[in-house]
């Protein structure tokens, strides 16, 4: 898979494609029913299917501080992007010309004189543009004078309601992480470095692994049964994502995982960490010797848990 960032990077072998357009955070079965479409339509024309997403999304740019929490970094989106067989993605830096932007310019632009874009592929509810006045309608109009075809996906449900990242962050934020893994078809992780840390694990009885969240706020908080994806094993562990109430804070989230037997260095590594049950929220303890017991407990609950459910490796 090729990535080009903004449209002054395209060149003429991009042009002529398949393509679709959106936030595409989290890779869910929304997204993975219009990904199969547009290989089936690239397929078809003997084309490259292309997926034009914006870096920061659009909320992140109306509003920072109030954007909810990204369910997928950009690499992680695009490492997804890539698993569903996506040839090119075109990264738009979401900025005040772009907002500014027409529908119709943006189409004119992005779509026609940029990628020579032959077939586009929607969601039924998709609307782009300066003030969302591109819709369906809209494309198909556009399409018509041209020269493209337009398709809106049919909408992708589960029990009865429709799949969206908006959804996933909530079924998350309550730590569904059942229902997290019926909407996304694969379990939710989060991918990041393992940084240095304060070194209060180990006074702590629990060494963690500081996985680097380069985030402002996450989809979910507490105390969790993680599984730690290296090279090709699978480490069973047990995870807090938070604030950290109790030490002192920076004001930043941290994700930090403790594995059950595990010796080795893992710093500087990249790592995928897999969220499999949630265990409790965050607490403010009074002591680090009160926040000692209850991550004894937590160790004690994991370990009675993967030995129940013992993770499967390649090397098995
Ligand atoms: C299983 C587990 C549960 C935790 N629960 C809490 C908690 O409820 N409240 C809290 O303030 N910190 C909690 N922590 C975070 C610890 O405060 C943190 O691991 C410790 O500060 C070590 O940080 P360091 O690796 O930066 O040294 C938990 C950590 C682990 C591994
Ligand atoms: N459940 C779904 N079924 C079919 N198409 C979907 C579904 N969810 C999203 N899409 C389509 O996938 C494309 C990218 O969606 P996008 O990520 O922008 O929206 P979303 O997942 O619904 O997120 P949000 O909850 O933030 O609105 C759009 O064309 C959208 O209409």
């Amino acid at each position: 898979m090729q990535l080009v960032r903004g449209l002054h990077n395209l060149r003429p072998r991009h042009r002529g494609c398949v393509a679709t357009i959106g936030n595409f955070d989290g890779v869910h079965r929304g997204h993975q029913a219009i990904l199969a479409r547009l290989r089936e339509r690239a397929a078809e024309l003997g084309l490259p299917s292309c997926v034009v997403i914006f870096e920061p999304q659009p909320r992140e740019f109306f509003s920072p501080d109030k954007a909810p929490a990204r369910l997928t970094r950009l690499r992680e989106k695009l490492q997804l992007l890539s698993e569903q067989g996506v040839d090119l993605v075109l990264c738009l830096a979401f900025n005040r010309r772009l907002r500014e932007l027409s529908a119709a310019e943006f189409v004119h632009a992005t779509l026609v004189e940029g990628l020579g874009v032959r077939h586009l592929e929607v969601g039924d509810d998709f609307r782009f543009g300066c003030d969302r006045a591109g819709d369906f309608d809209f494309l198909l109009k556009a399409g018509a004078a041209e020269g493209f075809s337009v398709e809106a996906a049919t909408t992708i449900e589960v029990d009865g309601e429709r799949v969206s990242s908006t959804r996933l962050r909530q079924v998350l934020a309550v730590g569904d992480l059942a229902c997290a893994e019926a909407l996304l078809g694969r379990p939710f992780g989060i991918t990041g470095r393992v940084m240095h840390g304060q070194k209060l694990g180990r006074q702590l009885g629990a060494p963690t692994a500081n996985v680097q969240l380069k985030r402002r706020n996450t989809p979910l908080s507490g105390v969790f049964l993680v599984s730690l994806e290296l090279d090709d094993k699978s480490l069973a562990g047990v995870a807090n994502i938070g604030m950290r109430p109790t030490v002192e804070s920076d004001g930043k989230p941290h994700l930090e995982v403790h594995l059950l037997d595990y010796q080795g260095d893992l710093y500087g590594r990249l790592v995928q960490v897999t969220f499999h049950r949630k265990l409790r929220d965050e607490q403010r303890f009074a002591s680090l010797e009160a926040l000692k017991t209850a991550i004894e407990a937590d160790i004690a609950a994991a370990r009675d848990y993967w030995r129940a459910s013992p993770l499967m490796t390649s090397q098995d």
